[in-house]
């Protein structure tokens, strides 16, 4: 398939001549270098070339079972197709396209992410020799089963066991209650035939915690169900149902001693425990997944936002003066502000993702040579950044699909796929709301280090019960920036207040945190949204050096809009804590109704800077040319309903209906 780029309807091209700064220079920056996206470009054009990687039918057209081998079908050749061409699965992964091409629930996914990453990140030297180049060669297809039907959120909670057995050498694996039973790993139910399983480890009638194990499910030549094993699909489900998230129960299943992972922990042959340097690096698979959800969720809401502005550019509705011709509706204050925050929210988001993947590979460094320190660091900014980035893309999905009118809510949109897809990270990988809990706890143990006068870690840094006085003028982005760590200092500073109230109350420390958490969630949400801003930021200041004057101007115009939109988002506290006034609260609100203005002029050229080509937007709102209205109708001649003039349900039901003497 070749793309022929079209001619654009006369609203785009007029949009398109507005702009004042080098798209692919901020291309680039978005991609992370001029190489970067001559790599991503590579990897599309092999893609596009490849046909049997698009859909003929929409899978909203196909019976269940059809959705899930059209899909796994599609990922099997682009796993092929990667190969062949010398690129890796990740490359797919990091650069999003081979995401679009199958995001309606991949069941190669877990194999590529989770159980690969468990592969590499938990696995002693020979364990990682074993199972690598068969895991990375497809020999053996696999997926992280830790959810359980009665636990995902509390992991010690877990049920499944694997007592170990010194003299066979083995493991038995056993599912003693329906609620230990594995519920929700995606591409367990048909797919995999191997799992990586979070078990309580039991060794001599002691329970260890949780541990991970490597399981055979099915025959690797017949891919029948093993012995000792169920396993099956849990059904349809919101969004993604093309893959085969699934269940699994275990029958006193026995596994060799060396399908433990024991690069952390381990057990020798007589059943001797070896406890790890940190007892959470066992969850290592899931901090990594976070880190890489943070830049997922952003590519997903700039897939929306592309989709919407598009729209917005090209949808004329009403009259803003009596007798004008209908403007666009991008022209619209309100349609603005629905969608203007949630771009600089895209930026913002992306520039701290990259922040946190270099977090995560400073930490991962220190781990190899024994460093443990800042491994609760690690945790908190992953946690907060996923729970943040997956909230905003969902919220800000959403409002792309609310602004698109009626036609929003078309499948043929692709907006609510989407949605659906993006919603379920606010859940998978640590609830947002359980994650943010995380983050408090965090916060709160570094505030109490901070009053005891222990220097705390660069994130927390501004928590500071003396905080060096800010020279940075209040109306300047620094300014307000430093107004936001003010506030969130002060309800750090409050939490910790009521704690100690409840505490002193005769409350105990768990029944007082549970007390507080609605605000303790709040604290994390706005440490991590300040981390965020701060981010931004730097990113824009550094970036000021090296970039010409018309994209630093764009980039330093969605960086104010994401300050001044957080600033009035947290006015309450601000005003509460005396960060600022009313009179600044009131020109903020000015000054953002004029920035929405200004960046209007250049939001079609921003959002195409952000390159996402159609066949990977794949939406009949957001295409490259305008041509909205055509596609809309022919998306829809090709519903089945269309085949036939009169339909059975007709002589059916409605047709007796009608004849019936009622
Ligand atoms: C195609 C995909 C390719 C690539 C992937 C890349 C991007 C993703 C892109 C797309 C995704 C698309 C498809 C994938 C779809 C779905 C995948 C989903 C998978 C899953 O959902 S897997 C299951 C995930 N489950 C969870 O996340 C469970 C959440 N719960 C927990 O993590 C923990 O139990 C909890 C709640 C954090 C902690 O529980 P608890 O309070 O009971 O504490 P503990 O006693 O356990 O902890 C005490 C102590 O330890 C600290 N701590 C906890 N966790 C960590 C950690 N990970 N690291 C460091 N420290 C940790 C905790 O804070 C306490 O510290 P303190 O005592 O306060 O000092
Ligand atoms: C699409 C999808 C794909 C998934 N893929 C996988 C996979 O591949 N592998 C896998 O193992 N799992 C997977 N999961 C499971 C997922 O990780 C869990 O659903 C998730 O961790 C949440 O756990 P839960 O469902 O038990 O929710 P619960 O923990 O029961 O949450 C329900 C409510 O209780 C609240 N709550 C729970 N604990 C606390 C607390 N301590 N404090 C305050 N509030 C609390 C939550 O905030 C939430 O509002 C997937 C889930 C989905 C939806």
């Amino acid at each position: 398939m070749s793309v022929v780029v079209p001619e654009c309807c006369d609203d785009l091209k007029r949009e398109r001549g507005r702009c004042l700064f080098n798209k692919e220079e901020l291309t680039n920056i978005l991609d992370g270098g001029p190489k970067l996206t001559e790599k991503r470009r590579r990897i599309e054009k092999m893609l596009i070339n490849t046909p049997e990687l698009f859909d003929d039918v929409s899978p909203d057209y196909l019976s269940h079972e059809d959705r899930y081998s059209n899909e796994l079908r599609k990922a099997t050749q682009l796993m092929t197709t990667l190969e062949k061409n010398g690129f890796t699965y990740n490359d797919a992964v990091t650069t999003g396209t081979g995401l679009w091409l199958l995001m309606d629930g991949n069941p190669l996914s877990l194999h590529i992410s989770m159980f690969l990453d468990t592969i590499k990140g938990q696995s002693n030297p020979q364990q990682l020799q074993e199972w690598l180049p068969l895991a990375e060669k497809f020999k053996i297809i696999g997926t992280y089963a830790q959810t359980e039907l009665g636990h995902g959120t509390f992991v010690r909670g877990l049920e499944t066991t694997a007592t170990y057995d010194s003299t066979t050498k083995e493991f038995v694996l056993h599912s003693p209650t329906i609620t230990a039973t594995k519920w929700w790993p995606g591409a367990l139910g048909k797919t995999s035939n191997h799992a990586v399983v979070m078990a309580q480890l039991y060794l001599g009638g002691k329970c260890y915690g949780p541990h991970i194990f490597m399981v055979q499910l099915r025959d690797l030549e017949t891919h029948r169900t093993l012995p000792g094993i169920v396993v099956g699909e849990i059904g349809p489900r919101l969004g993604m149902n093309s893959n085969d998230n699934g269940f699994l129960q275990f029958n006193h299943h026995r596994i060799p001693l060396t399908n433990m992972f024991m690069k952390h922990s381990q057990v020798t042959e007589d059943g001797k425990y070896v406890k790890p340097l940190h007892s959470k690096l066992s969850y290592g698979t899931m901090v990594q997944t976070r880190v890489g959800i943070v830049y997922h969720a952003s590519r997903e809401l700039s897939r929306a936002l592309i989709i919407a502005i598009r729209y917005s550019a090209v949808r004329h509705q009403s009259e803003m003066v009596p007798g004008d011709p209908e403007p666009q509706i991008l022209d619209y204050q309100t349609q603005q502000y629905k969608l203007l925050p949630h771009l600089a929210s895209f930026f913002a988001l992306r520039f701290s993702a990259r922040a946190l993947l270099e977090v995560f590979i400073g930490t991962s460094a220190g781990l190899g040579s024994g460093k443990m320190n800042m491994l609760p660091e690690l945790h908190a900014l992953s946690s907060g950044l996923k729970a943040v980035a997956t909230n905003d893309a969902v919220k800000g999905t959403d409002i792309c699909r609310l602004a698109c009118g009626g036609h929003g809510y078309l499948s043929s949109s692709n907006l609510p796929r989407i949605y659906t897809a993006i919603a379920a990270g606010i859940t998978y990988e640590g609830e947002n709301t359980v994650l943010f809990l995380q983050v408090a706890r965090y916060l709160i143990k570094s505030f109490r280090a901070s009053s005891q006068g222990q220097t705390l870690p660069f994130s927390v840094s501004y928590l500071r019960v003396q905080p060096p006085s800010s020279h940075a003028p209040l109306m300047s982005d620094r300014g307000l920036v430093d107004a936001l760590g003010a506030g969130v200092r002060w309800m750090v500073g409050e939490a910790e207040r009521r704690l100690q109230q409840l505490v002193d109350s005769g409350h105990s420390p768990h029944a007082a945190w549970n007390a507080c958490s609605v605000h303790l969630v709040q604290c994390a949400d706005a440490h991590t949204r300040y981390y965020i801003c701060e981010q931004f930021v730097d990113a824009v200041s550094k970036l000021g050096e090296t970039v010409s004057s018309g994209v630093h101007e764009v980039l330093r115009q969605l960086c104010r809009l994401y300050i001044l939109h957080r600033v009035i988002q947290t006015a309450g506290i601000l005003l509460r804590c005396g960060a600022v006034d009313g009179k600044a609260l009131t020109s903020i609100e000015e000054e953002e109704c004029h920035l929405l203005a200004t960046l209007r002029i250049q939001a079609v050229s921003i959002v195409d800077a952000i390159d996402i080509k159609d066949v990977f937007l794949k939406s009949t709102l957001g295409a490259w040319d305008g041509n909205v209205y055509q596609r809309i109708y022919e998306e829809a001649q090709k519903s089945p309903l269309n085949k036939s003039d009169v339909t059975q349900g007709y002589y059916q039901y409605l047709r007796p209906l009608m004849k019936a003497n009622l």
